[in-house]
């Protein structure tokens, strides 16, 4: 920060864990009465609002209930139509009950802290700037906005501009003008814990402040310390497909859902939660993240897997083996199948089989039906002008046709085949029955028939089952999503160019995509960034080179397993990485043990043992849960809960502890350079405090 900067600010309550000298804390009361005074005022008006939201309630609940009473009172003598009409009243009061409900608890939750920023400012039309609360949601009372939505345009201001010259963009248009004061709060409980006047954008020591807190049990929102950088991620309205590169930590998974509160907000007439799909890689993770739009004041999101989608799509088709462990599975033949189907390439491949399949599977005959006729030639005429659809389809549409032709010629009224049958005689014509035989005669046509293997009868392995769905997409169609308007997909590295081949299938929608080249988890997946800019050809690339998870030490020691040039740390500071060296593996046991003992007797909330494997983590997980309560974070878990957790890399991504103890870290487990980028993984789900324990040689894969 400048002298400048420095001077143009009054931190009137410094952040305690980061003004570690000790200078006479301001007094918020002293400094800024006004505040304190407009903080009373709001609070009163605040109540007032919660007793009128409790009386509104109650009075929903009376209704509701002498509603109800009367129905059962005069049950015999009420005739149909009135008890249709008393149940739609019923209906209709639950609904408006529900809604005086939602009111009254956003209300509760502004009373403990009502806004977070304030922003004075003059547009170029006026004389005398106006004044504007930032808060987590709206608060008019008596007519008068007194808080605004931190989505509202003029909130934007906050985020993106410094004291001077700003203006936003309101639904009328563009308004510009002059920032003349930007201060912000911390309110908890109804009282103001600090106050800051700034000249600066999003001060440093607040957002450290905020960063060098003890995790939550789930991801909170983070509202008051959004970034310039991220800002713009989340507010931006037009991009049809997104696509979000950002170094461990960024904030990638939080700014996805602070945007998707972002477009409930602004297209709450259009959009609502249950139109909106996160595409996450485990239960674990959509279980941690459940909690960010609620406390946003939005309803939860939905969360589903690529397996979820394949059952859904492929039910009563065809079924699948769940993915392997590729650490855990020692099959080369295998793992080449599965190289092979991960690329570019092997799209390009479908495709071009793909451009002759469908005259290659159809070949037309003449139908005939007593004296009526549809020709080989007018069949195939037909067939072609339907190639935007699935080859089925087609043939029910061609059928549809006859029917039409037939009747349209029927004037003696003669009896014609039903749409079925002609369907039936279509079909017929058809050289390959099903998805499975074309999918079999692909890799026959294509000379790659090793590269397909099946683990058992009417079974694909997971690498053949989106490059089947792809196929039948084209053979006989998916069942495209109607209700999906945006789909998030966080990890974007982990999936292949087939998968999103078939997402676009799928949601043809607008769609935000993360995640971190630089945290590949699949050894035998070679896409990479590039690849999926060819697939979204059209989409905005935003990349985000800042990590505000972890301390200033441990990204440094992160770089050094991984050396992404542009990762940068923010200015937190703590301990240095420990890196311990243990004679045999009892002593390893004992260090780990030390350390559990050590984050037990201090402020940290959530410690994450993080191996290699799930195999290792199991095995870890018996021994030590004979003496602790530990939780075992297993492929099969569903929740993300406070304490000491154990876990395997593949488990950990997305996820982020107090502490991290990575056990292991020697030359035998980490060697390779897919091995680094999995080191580099679990080093970053660190927030305050990083240890390695290792036996043997430390892992070469740490640098100078
Ligand atoms: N502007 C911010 N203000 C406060 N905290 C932030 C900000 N941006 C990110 N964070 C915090 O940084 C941490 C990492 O965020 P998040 O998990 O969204 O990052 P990510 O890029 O998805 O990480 P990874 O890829 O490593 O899983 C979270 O604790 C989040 O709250």
């Amino acid at each position: 920060m400048t002298d400048a900067q420095q001077v143009g600010r009054r931190a009137l309550h410094a952040p305690a864990r980061i003004n570690k000298d000790k200078k006479k804390e301001p007094d918020v009361t002293q400094d800024f009465p006004d505040e304190i005074a407009h903080l009373d005022d709001i609070k009163g008006k605040l109540d007032d609002a919660i007793k009128q939201a409790n009386d509104s309630v109650e009075q929903f609940d009376k209704e509701y209930m002498d509603t109800k009473r009367y129905m059962v009172e005069h049950h015999g003598e009420i005739d149909p139509h009135e008890m249709f009409q008393n149940e739609l009243a019923l209906k209709q009061i639950d609904s408006r009950g529900a809604f005086a409900v939602e009111i009254r608890d956003k209300l509760a939750k502004l009373l403990d802290s009502p806004y977070f920023a304030r922003i004075d400012f003059r547009e170029a039309s006026k004389e005398t700037p106006a004044t504007f609360y930032i808060g987590r949601f709206a608060f008019s009372h008596a007519n008068e906005l007194l808080i605004s939505d931190w989505r509202s345009p003029i909130a934007g201001m906050f985020y993106d501009c410094e004291v001077g010259p700003a203006g936003y963009d309101a639904p009328a248009g563009r308004i510009d003008g002059e920032l003349r004061r930007k201060r912000q709060f911390k309110i908890k409980n109804g009282e103001m814990e600090y106050a800051l006047e700034s000249s600066v954008n999003i001060q440093d020591d607040i957002l450290q402040r905020e960063l060098s807190h003890t995790s939550d049990e789930k991801m909170k929102s983070i509202i008051t310390t959004i970034q310039k950088e991220q800002n713009l991620i989340i507010r931006n309205e037009k991009a049809a497909a997104l696509l979000i590169q950002g170094v461990a930590g960024s904030g990638k998974t939080s700014i996805a859902l602070h945007r998707i509160a972002y477009l409930l907000y602004r297209f709450k007439d259009r959009l609502s939660a249950k139109n909106v799909t996160i595409l996450s890689p485990n239960k674990v993770f959509v279980d941690y993240i459940s909690n960010v739009l609620p406390e946003l004041g939005e309803e939860p999101i939905y969360g589903m897997s690529f397996a979820d989608i394949a059952e859904v799509q492929l039910e009563g088709i065809i079924h699948f083996k769940p993915d392997k462990d590729p650490l855990e599975t020692d099959d080369p033949k295998w793992a080449k199948r599965v190289r092979f189907k991960s690329t570019l390439d092997f799209i390009k491949l479908m495709d071009e089989y793909l451009t002759r399949m469908p005259e290659s599977v159809f070949e037309p005959s003449d139908y005939s039906f007593g004296r009526f006729c549809a020709k080989s030639e007018w069949i195939q005429n037909r067939f072609a002008a339907y190639d935007k659809h699935p080859v089925k389809r087609r043939l029910q549409m061609i059928a549809d046709d006859i029917h039409d032709r037939f009747e349209t010629d029927n004037f003696m009224e003669e009896p014609l085949p039903n749409t079925r049958a002609v369907l039936k005689s279509l079909t017929a014509m058809l050289k390959v029955k099903n998805t499975l035989s074309l999918y079999k005669d692909f890799y026959k046509q294509m000379n790659i028939s090793d590269k397909f293997v099946m683990p058992a009868k009417k079974t694909l392995e997971w690498a053949d089952v989106y490059p089947f769905m792809y196929l039948h997409a084209a053979f006989e169609g998916l069942q495209e999503s109607q209700v999906i308007r945006h789909l998030v997909i966080d990890e974007m590295q982990d999936y292949t160019p087939v998968q999103y081949a078939v997402m676009n299938i799928l949601f043809k929608c607008q769609k935000t995509i993360l995640g971190d080249f630089g945290q590949f988890i699949n050894p035998n997946h070679l896409h990479t960034l590039g690849d999926l800019r060819q697939i979204y050809k059209g989409a905005e690339l935003v990349e985000l080179n800042k990590s505000y998870r972890s301390t200033y030490e441990i990204i440094t020691f992160a770089k050094r397993i991984q050396n992404v040039a542009s990762l940068e740390a923010v200015e937190r500071h703590g301990d240095a990485p420990d890196l311990i060296y243990c004679r045999n593996e009892q002593e390893e046991l004992a260090q780990i043990k030390g350390k559990i003992n050590t984050f037990q007797s201090s402020e940290n909330v959530t410690l994450g043992i993080i191996l290699k494997t799930n195999s290792m983590a199991k095995a870890l997980y018996d021994v030590l849960s004979r003496n602790y309560e530990v939780h075992l974070i297993s492929p099969e878990s569903t929740t993300f809960m406070n304490g000491i957790s154990i876990t395997s890399i593949q488990m950990s991504k997305g996820l982020e502890f107090d502490e991290v103890i990575i056990p292991a870290a020697n030359n035998e487990t980490y060697s390779s350079q897919y091995d680094r980028s999995l080191l580099y993984i679990a080093c970053t789900r660190a927030m305050h405090r990083l240890s390695l324990t290792y036996t043997g040689e430390l892992t070469r894969l740490i640098g100078a």
